[in-house]
């Protein structure tokens, strides 16, 4: 069964992208089929694997979401690149933002993408969407085609409003859209330990959410390494294998999908009790 992670927050510059390449690339280093979708316009996941002009790119998601919202047979798979560290992307463009506009006034404008994915599930264990720092309809089709939903928090910043806001988002597409969308949790990104601020934005996070969200145990230092990934064209693996945010991504590897196997021996114990 594949799994279809969002990785959200309508900040800007929180490590979503960076968190898509690694967590993709950690994922298919244990051995699973993974496709990463760019659902940004900036295209900075397509540019961070190493095809650093999106914009020329011929087929794109936004071709996609196109043929999908005109209902045009597509092959789903035209267009998907495929990266050295053993992942698959469909790249993302420009174009998207003529698209999130279209989609407005499209039937079924919240579930075009999930058309998409659905379309080439089959083919992967995990495909992770990147999105756009907003929560407009882009952001709401990734959440409308996804299982759950991984929000990356900069340590040095104190996220409790746009949380809120992200949080209800969530909310409203459970209620509306997708009802088994889950938050799988909340990753502190760019952690400085040299500094106590960000220990205490790890400790307001824990207090206040704690209870609702889980706060993933491992947390992301920062680290100059990480912010030359993207023009390498590399994962953090490649790039600094022995480095604090290789392991830091190689344990959130482990974390995610230890979640996987969580919810399926909840729902074994469920259906053992009922017998
Ligand atoms: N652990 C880290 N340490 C230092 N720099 C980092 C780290 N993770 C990411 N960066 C850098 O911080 C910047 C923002 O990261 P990233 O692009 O992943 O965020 P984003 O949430 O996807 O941004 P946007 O909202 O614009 O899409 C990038 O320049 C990236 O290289
Ligand atoms: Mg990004």
């Amino acid at each position: 069964m594949s799994k279809v992670i969002a990785l959200a927050n309508q900040k800007g510059g929180v490590g979503k992208t960076t968190t898509a390449v690694n967590l993709g690339i950690g994922l298919a280093a244990e051995g699973k089929k993974v496709l990463l979708l760019d659902g940004d316009a900036q295209g900075n996941l397509t540019d961070s694997l190493g095809f650093h002009e999106p914009d020329s790119l011929s087929v794109s998601l936004a071709t996609m979401l196109v043929k999908g919202m005109t209902e045009e047979p597509y092959e789903p798979r035209e267009g998907i690149l495929h990266h050295h560290e053993g992942i698959d992307l469909m790249p993302g463009n420009i174009e998207l933002s003529a698209v999130e506009v279209a989609l407005v006034n499209t039937m079924s404008r919240e579930t075009i993408m999930r058309s998409y994915v659905d379309s080439v599930k089959a083919d992967y264990d995990y495909i992770l969407i990147d999105c756009m720092p907003s929560l407009g309809m882009m952001t709401i089709n990734a959440l409308a085609a996804a299982d759950s939903v991984i929000i990356p928090v900069q340590a040095h910043y104190l996220p409790a409003k746009g949380m809120t806001q992200l949080l209800q988002t969530v909310a409203r597409v459970r209620r509306q859209i997708n009802p088994k969308l889950a938050v799988d949790g909340v990753l502190l990104t760019m952690v400085d330990s040299r500094t106590n601020f960000a220990k205490d934005i790890s400790f307001v996070l824990r207090r206040d959410y704690g209870d609702k969200l889980r706060v993933f145990n491992t947390e992301i230092p920062l680290s100059i390494r990480a912010a030359e990934t993207s023009a390498k064209g590399k994962s953090i693996y490649a790039h600094d294998p022995n480095g604090q945010v290789a392991k830091a991504y190689a344990a959130l590897t482990k974390e995610v999908q230890d979640i996987g196997s969580e919810r399926r021996s909840a729902r074994q114990h469920k259906a053992d009790q009922s017998r």
